[in-house]
């Protein structure tokens, strides 16, 4: 592993009933940076990151985290060590607003007790914090807005801030613009560059302009296996990568 990986796998694999969804594949995630996982449509993407947050098991393989072996632990155990995947186990409160969101999700990390109704006044110490959590994502005007109420792309900047909220060194994105429209496709984008500072982030996204643009490493998967990695200009012009998107890459 090198010096610089904060998150690694080797030779991770999951079978299922003798399909290999991913194969042998080995992960470098340095620290500090903006890491893609891309691939065509099959290539594995979303199994190896449901692998990486623990929701599903490896056949065989390891995966390391700051060089220790985490293979054998729960999603919660690894969000405990800073890891933590947004937009599933951060989903909101529709009925709460906001802040009241980023406020539970401040307590959380805390470890308060979880029944806030009972204490409006240990709430209001948590009030400075979610307010510059939600100012952050661009979200200061809409604090007192319950959160089902939300436009959908204001929701996952949401769903941002009370992740941010756990303080999470490593921060795992899955598809974070899927569904989203022009506007707010450049606000997650600008989002997710502006939280990467002292932070490292690996997402599988497939918006390639916005991969391009964010991402400091790429990782190529097709059929379950790495096919190239680098930068966004070396795997684009690699020609088995532009084979496997039949030329999508470029167009
Ligand atoms: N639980 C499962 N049982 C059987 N096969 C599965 C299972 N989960 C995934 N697969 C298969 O593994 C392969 C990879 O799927 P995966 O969803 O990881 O690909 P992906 O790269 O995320 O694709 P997409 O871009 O379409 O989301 C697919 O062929 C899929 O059918």
């Amino acid at each position: 592993m090198r010096a610089e990986a904060i998150l690694a796998t080797r030779d991770l694999t999951i079978e299922f009933k003798g399909f290999k969804a991913v194969d042998g594949v080995n992960l470098n995630i340095e620290q500090g940076t903006i890491h893609a996982l891309i691939g065509p449509n099959g290539a594995g993407k979303t199994t190896c990151f449901n692998l990486l947050t623990k929701f599903l098991t490896p056949t065989k393989g390891t995966i390391l985290y700051k060089g220790r072996d985490i293979t054998a632990l729960k999603p919660a155990e690894i969000a405990r060590l800073g890891i933590v995947r947004s937009f599933q186990i951060s989903a909101v409160f529709a009925q709460f607003t906001a802040l009241e969101n980023v406020r539970v999700a401040l307590q959380r990390r805390r470890g308060d007790s979880f029944d806030f109704w009972r204490s409006e006044r240990v709430l209001t110490r948590y009030d400075r914090e979610a307010r510059e959590l939600l100012e952050a994502v661009g979200l200061a005007d809409y604090a007192s807005v319950r959160a089902g109420e939300l436009p959908y792309g204001r929701k996952r900047a949401l769903e941002v801030a009370t992740t941010l909220a756990l303080d999470p060194s490593m921060l795992l994105l899955d598809e974070p613009l899927a569904g989203m429209g022009h506007e707010d496709v450049d606000r997650m984008a600008a989002l997710i560059r502006h939280v990467s500072t002292n932070r490292t982030i690996l997402m599988v996204e497939h918006n390639l302009s916005v991969v391009a643009s964010l991402s400091d490493r790429i990782t190529v998967l097709a059929r379950g296996k790495v096919l190239a990695e680098g930068s966004y200009a070396t795997v684009s012009s690699d020609e088995r990568v532009v084979e496997a998107y039949m030329g999508g890459m470029h167009a």
